[in-house]
């Protein structure tokens, strides 16, 4: 099946997903709309594709059926042997005799027992041969035939395939990985070993296993009460019942209409999705690009595009040094630079080769690590913190027609006459900055270059977006000191490459990601480019998917040069090029004083004291359940299961912060049991002591 389809076969369930419009549906919709959900009705009366599929699977069935009648006869004849093994042998009577240690005693008469038994088969084997010839001579060899076709039936019944079916178990059954595809008690045995449903449990297949891509695509339903999110949480668990590398199997909930909260999609490669060669960006076949629309940015294990929105968000791209961070940036920045109505800001404090091409479209740029850069960095940053503001103050004077709200449109930030342009800002490695303990005074209030700059990104991330200005920062140190809570809290679509541990990794992609199945500490350093994209708002994927693993394009220096002059080239016909590559050097007119006081007074608010380990991730775990009206208790054991925390350190910091322990009830699966944990009531008190839960509450982005 081709890729196409195989994205056709994901949106089915996510745009039929019914919005306002959708309540005043006609009568043949709505029948459309029951058909694809009703049970009732097969699948493959659903869509043309799985009707092509049923009539193959039939074709498929029809050609195995002899292969599989002989099999079936064979395990019957298997089975009907043994039987008569353990009946000859008398092996219930003498096992109970052994038992209850009185073999001895009937050893006589198991004898007697076995003897007659023995007797009784040599009569009935002779009576059948002597029936055999004689209806034989009279009837002539139909009678074989149709003896030995009734025989074989009966075999082929007895030794058919079903739940509970007698017969050994291998202990070495072989490779397990696709026989999943052909038998779905494999997949039924996988759920079990992976502990995603219970021993009594068993699934419901939606869709049979399909050829999709390079792999193999099956749709199941979980038991009631069962989440599709614990499967995607438990991935590794299901890879390893299915004998399969965690990167070969995609698990994901099928939302909308023809999804509920317990149907997992899974799809499982024939070998590693990230072994073959990385592909072009497809940004090379274009001539221009629209900024309003998400760039191009990868493609997903199952070969599916990932596009990035970039307009009215912001990015923050981590990983430890050579994963392919400044890879990913430059592809964001090549869909801004192939739209001659964007700005471009390029800091590059990598101070390679990787950025130089860019300096042929940006408005500004440069490259460097000493102080001089950062202090350019916070130059430029109030520039577009004043720039921003004159932005607010135009839209507000501009008529409801052209402006609807106070947010930027395609169709004003192409206006030359309104000079409101979207405007990009790229920094890399902006630990460096971040870190710069260059004095600064700013409104008699003395701080560091860093963490001024860090203020003016927050306010930028937060304020920004609306007014056009895209923020994407890249980060070697994605560590909570570098890059302060407050503007990670702000930026809404995070791309990890891989980490060092799932700490940096939640650190990149929000709080409790690892929880969820989302760890890119997990990424094997041999996938450079591959990482885990939490985009903001809707992608490709649909809007409903919290984060997806990517492998971005391959966009060497070459491929990047030449977008960077084709992006010259149209900023050059559009009349649009400005700042550093039309020449001018000047530097930026500032308002030090204006600026100051609107970031500090935003700072001000913002500044609030840091929760500390391990209680931020009980916070960030506990969500909306810390809110009065949530649970009441939380045992240990979940919150030290939840936060893969070693449990006596855990229970020691805690006590340190003032949370003790108590003993409650809860209900599982095993009845009521008392066990430890907390009451949520004594976390918030605790919390509210150090006046920090308002400020984890902005905190908690996850
Ligand atoms: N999508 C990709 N496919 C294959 N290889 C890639 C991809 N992206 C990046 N790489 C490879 O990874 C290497 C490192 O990339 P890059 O320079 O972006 O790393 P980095 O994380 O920015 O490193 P540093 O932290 O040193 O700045 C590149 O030389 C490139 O060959």
């Amino acid at each position: 099946m081709n890729g196409r389809e195989v994205v056709s076969a994901v949106l089915e369930g996510e745009f039929v997903n019914g919005g306002p419009s959708a309540r005043r549906r006609s009568w043949p919709q709505r029948l459309a709309d029951w058909w694809v959900r009703s049970p009732r009705v097969p699948a493959a009366l659903k869509s043309r594709r799985l009707a092509v599929q049923a009539v193959k699977d039939g074709v498929v069935a029809v050609l195995r059926s002899p292969v599989r009648f002989v099999g079936a006869v064979v395990r019957g004849l298997v089975v009907a042997v043994r039987w008569w093994r353990s009946w000859v042998r008398v092996a219930d009577y003498r096992a109970a005799a052994e038992q209850s240690e009185k073999l001895a005693d009937k050893f006589t008469d198991i004898r007697a027992l076995t003897l007659f038994r023995w007797k009784v088969t040599g009569a009935v084997l002779s009576l059948m041969a002597v029936v055999v010839v004689v209806l034989d001579l009279l009837y002539g060899n139909r009678v074989l035939w149709i003896g030995g076709g009734v025989l074989g039936v009966g075999l082929a019944v007895l030794g058919r395939r079903k739940d509970g079916s007698p017969g050994r178990k291998a202990v070495l059954s072989g490779p397990r990985t696709l026989t999943w595809t052909m038998d779905p008690q494999v997949l039924v045995d996988a759920f079990r070993d992976a502990k995603l449903i219970g021993k009594d449990e068993s699934l419901r297949l939606v869709e049979r296993a399909t050829r999709q891509g390079d792999g193999w695509a099956v749709t199941v339903d979980l038991p009631a009460t069962r989440k599709a999110a614990d499967a995607i949480k438990n991935r590794e668990a299901l890879a390893s019942a299915l004998a399969v590398d965690e990167v070969q199997l995609i698990v994901e909930r099928v939302r909308g209409n023809s999804g509920h909260a317990g149907r997992v999609a899974l799809w499982v490669s024939d070998e590693d999705p990230y072994g073959s060669p990385p592909q072009r960006t497809p940004l090379l076949d274009v001539e221009r690009w629209d900024a309003w629309r998400p760039v191009p940015f990868g493609r997903d294990a199952r070969q599916r595009r990932v596009d990035l929105p970039l307009v009215w968000t912001s990015l923050l791209v981590g990983a430890i040094p050579r994963q392919g961070k400044t890879f990913a940036a430059r592809l964001a920045a090549a869909g801004l630079i192939l739209d001659p109505h964007t700005r471009l800001y390029v800091a590059d404090f990598k101070a390679g080769k990787d950025w130089h091409a860019a300096a042929r479209v940006a408005h500004r740029f440069m490259t460097g690590d000493e102080s001089e850069h950062v202090l350019a960095l916070v130059d430029w940053l109030v520039e577009l913190v004043s720039e921003v503001q004159a932005r607010y103050r135009r839209m507000q004077e501009l008529d409801d027609l052209v402006c609807p709200e106070s947010k930027i449109t395609p169709a004003m930030s192409r206006d030359l006459s309104l000079d409101i342009p979207i405007t990009a800002i790229f920094v890399d490695e902006v630990q460096i900055p971040l870190e710069d303990r260059t004095p600064l005074e700013v409104q008699d209030k003395k701080l560091t270059a860093g963490e001024y700059a860090g203020e003016l990104l927050t306010w930028l991330a937060r304020k920004g977006p609306a007014a056009g200005i895209v923020l994407v920062l890249a980060t070697q140190r994605p560590d909570s000191k570098t890059i302060p809570s407050n503007l990670r809290a702000v930026l809404g679509s995070r791309f990890a490459l891989r980490v060092m541990d799932w700490r940096d990794s939640n650190i990149v992609l929000g709080e409790q990601m690892n929880t969820r199945g989302y760890d890119s500490s997990r990424l094997l350093a041999t996938h450079k480019g591959v990482g885990i994209l939490r985009p903001d708002g809707e992608t490709t994927a649909g809007a409903d998917v919290l984060a997806t693993t990517v492998r971005t394009y391959y966009m060497p220096n070459e491929d990047w040069r030449t977008i960077c002059t084709r992006g010259r080239a149209l900023r050059e016909a559009e009349g649009t090029l400005t700042g550093h590559a039309a020449g001018q050097h000047d530097r930026p007119m500032l308002d030090r004083v204006a600026v100051a006081r609107v970031v500090g007074s935003v700072a001000e608010r913002t500044e609030e004291p840091e929760v500390p380990e391990p209680l931020a991730s009980v916070v960030a775990y506990l969500g909306d359940d810390l809110e009065p009206g949530g649970r009441e208790f939380v045992p240990t054991a979940e919150l030290v299961t939840a936060l893969e925390v070693e449990p006596t350190a855990f229970g020691l910091r805690m006590g340190e912060l003032g949370c003790r322990p108590t003993r409650d009830r809860i209900t599982t699966e095993d009845g009521v049991k008392q066990v430890r944990g907390y009451l949520v009531a004594d976390i918030r008190a605790t919390l509210r002591e150090g006046s920090v839960l308002d400020a984890e509450v902005v905190e908690d982005d996850g």
